[in-house]
């Protein structure tokens, strides 16, 4: 009977093929030396943050090399051109200017070794997110492009952006009796207020100046803040306002306070009232005016009627309103409420943009007060949208971007959609991953079209600025030349000095971003390729695309905890007006059993019957009272137990 042999595996020999142990051994040995040159260069890295730290050179010495280098590659910056102006400077029919700002590093920024990671090269804004492959060692950045009216870098002064957006609004407010909105805004800590406290002192002073020897013309301030669905007229201390809408459908803020002020002193200390009593809160009740928006309206009047109106809008800051995870229901509550108004108002001013005649402005207390400011032909609106540098920031600032972005046009429909994407020219829309991203001008938005009308440039709307500014403080400044460039002025306070107060936000990146990151890298090529790859190529300059958030209508859920907070709000109102009256009309009843009372015990001669049927239809009233009180209270709760499932059930609200 035949033996069957067997044998061992031969090992691999020339002309053979290699056994399946080999094919495990080659493949130990590339891991181990894959993780030898991880590790080196692990150390590396770490070597070269030491030295770095040494050198004082702030955050990622490599990402901050790669955004120079991808910097340099840049053409210059556009100049600056005056908003909506003609050749004569006069603010033309274009409504709506959106725009960017980015504010300097702060102390706290620098001290957490965090790095500046967007550039402003007007009229784009380019978010540099720094990022590493999966191995953990390869950094790369992923860009992401936006082009707006302006970018205003840095080394922009208020003065600069208020001449370029704002001043021809206050001209079209005071000259051509128009409403013109300015809204800031941005997350928090981004320089809203700061941008508006500026716009404010300016537009006080051009609006006298504007209005000139017109004694018709009389000029009244208002300042209200919207503060979780309530009202609050913020010369009045804090009083509650109501928000009305009348038969003809014009909105009134019932009693909102309107000071009377005849120069730009007096029109400036009410605004300074205004925001000092904003400041307090904010200060006492920890940040809580960020969560509120506040309004200031400057209003011309001829006798009643309206002739004129400047509203500066400070938002809420952006992020608040995605957070539906606070425990407390009244930060909840707020939260939906933000990101119910910054929807309705991103609606309202793209009915603007895209000559809509349905604005739907009844969608939120914020865009119902504000309802003149989006009635054609009157009306301009401007947005400046302000981010933080940082690099801890990017996927604020992105979100920030794309709602301004976004406010300037209708989504395509969901079909056409399907069948071509639509080419926005925010998003970076390269191929990824590509070398040495293209210059960032290319878009076609960030070229003047041939037909838009003439623009008047920074300068000149600089040196029409300084002459004003040096007919109030003399001659001597009005005769200075302009500089060449944008810059930091004088008597702007440095970031330094002021950047103290910069809290750092917490928990950025959100647990959630570093794990969809770490999803993006997956599936990318093997990593030792991509060492050798570096290695071979130095840093990677990716323009990446980003995956579009949905942007047609929010999902029903949102809607639903939207409506839900809406109704709370009014069964809280309802609930206590109901409880007031009952109180009062409970007084009155009080003192008449009063009287009832000394009736039957001090008088000889008394009608008991009458006596009995009195008490009893007060009991009948008090018990009904209450019955009411009652089932208010009841549907209230239930309204609290809604909001509460509907918060839990949704893990994060999209920011808008
Ligand atoms: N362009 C700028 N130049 C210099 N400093 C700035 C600039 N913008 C903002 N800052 C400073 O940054 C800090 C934060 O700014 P600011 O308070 O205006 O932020 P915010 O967006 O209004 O925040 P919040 O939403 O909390 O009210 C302040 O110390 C402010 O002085």
């Amino acid at each position: 009977m035949a033996e069957r042999v067997l044998s061992r595996p031969q090992k691999a020999s020339s002309g053979k093929r290699p056994s399946t142990l080999d094919k495990i051994q080659a493949m130990e040995k590339q891991r181990a030396e894959r993780r030898q040159q991880m590790e080196e260069r692990k150390m590396e890295m770490r070597e070269e943050e030491k030295r770095n730290a040494e050198l004082g050179v702030i955050g990622d010495a490599d990402f901050v090399r790669m955004i120079g280098e991808w910097r340099e590659q840049q053409p210059c910056s556009q100049p600056h051109v005056a908003f909506d102006c003609d050749a004569g400077g006069r603010a033309k029919g274009k409504e709506l200017c959106i725009c960017a700002r980015k504010r300097p590093m702060g102390k706290r920024e620098v001290a957490a070794n965090d790095h500046d990671a967007v550039s402003c090269q007007n009229p784009v804004v380019v978010v540099h997110d720094c990022r590493h492959r999966v191995d953990g060692i390869t950094k790369y950045l992923a860009n992401t492009k936006f082009v707006f009216d302006h970018a205003f870098s840095e080394a922009v002064a208020t003065d600069d952006v208020y001449a370029c957006v704002c001043e021809p609004l206050v001209d079209f407010v005071a000259r051509k009796r128009g409403r013109a909105t300015v809204f800031a805004y941005g997350q928090t800590g981004s320089g809203k207020t700061y941008t508006m406290c500026g716009i404010q002192r300016r537009a006080a002073r051009d609006t006298f100046d504007f209005v000139g020897d017109d004694a018709t013309i009389v000029v009244g301030v208002s300042f209200f803040e919207i503060y979780g669905g309530r009202c609050q007229d913020l010369l009045r201390d804090r009083a509650r306002l109501q928000v009305r809408e009348d038969g003809k459908g014009e909105v009134n803020v019932v009693d909102l306070g309107e000071d009377v002020v005849s120069n730009s002193e007096e029109l400036l200390d009410a605004i300074d009232r205004g925001n000092r009593l904003r400041t307090t809160q904010r200060t006492r009740a920890n940040d809580a005016s960020s969560r509120s928006h506040a309004v200031c309206q400057i209003v011309l009047r001829r006798g009643p009627a309206v002739v004129g109106k400047l509203s500066l809008v400070d938002l809420a800051g952006s992020e608040r309103g995605a957070d539906t995870r606070s425990h407390s229901r009244q930060l909840r509550t707020e939260s939906a409420e933000i990101n119910k108004s910054l929807l309705a108002l991103k609606e309202c001013i793209r009915s603007l943009a895209t000559n809509d005649s349905h604005v739907p402005f009844r969608a939120s207390k914020l865009t119902m007060v504000l309802r003149d400011s989006f009635v054609r032909p009157h009306c301009r609106v401007a947005m400046i949208a302000t981010v933080s540098p940082s690099v801890s920031a990017t996927d604020h600032t992105i979100n920030t971007l794309r709602y301004a972005d976004r406010v300037k046009e209708k989504p395509a429909p969901a079909s056409s959609a399907a069948a071509a994407p639509p080419q926005k020219n925010n998003e970076n829309t390269a191929p990824p991953p590509v070398l040495n991203a293209s210059p960032c001008h290319q878009g076609a938005a960030a070229t003047p079209r041939a037909a838009d009308p003439p623009r008047r440039s920074l300068e000149a709307a600089r040196r029409s600025l300084d002459s004003r500014q040096g007919g109030r403080r003399g001659n001597k400044d009005a005769s200075k030349p302009p500089s060449p460039r944008p810059s930091p002025r004088a008597d702007s306070p440095s970031f330094d000095d002021i950047s103290s107060s910069l809290d750092p936000i917490p928990g950025w990146p959100p647990a959630e971003t570093r794990a969809r990151r770490e999803r993006d890298d997956r599936g990318v090529a093997d990593p030792v390729a991509l060492v050798a790859d570096r290695a071979a190529r130095g840093p990677l300059l990716v323009d990446e695309v980003r995956p579009e958030d949905p942007d047609g209508p929010p999902p029903e859920s949102v809607m639903e905890l939207h409506r839900t907070v809406d109704s709370l709000f009014e069964e809280e109102e309802a609930l206590l007006n109901a409880h007031m009256n009952m109180i009062q009309e409970n007084a009155e009843l009080l003192t008449e059993e009063g009287r009832m009372l000394q009736q039957v015990q001090g008088e000889d001669e008394y009608d008991i019957d009458a006596y009995v049927a009195r008490l009893d239809a007060i009991l009948d009233t008090k018990a009904n009272q209450i019955d009411s009180l009652r089932t208010r209270l009841r549907n209230f709760s239930q309204k609290l137990k809604e909001e509460e499932n509907q918060s839990k059930s949704l893990r994060r609200m999209p920011l808008y």
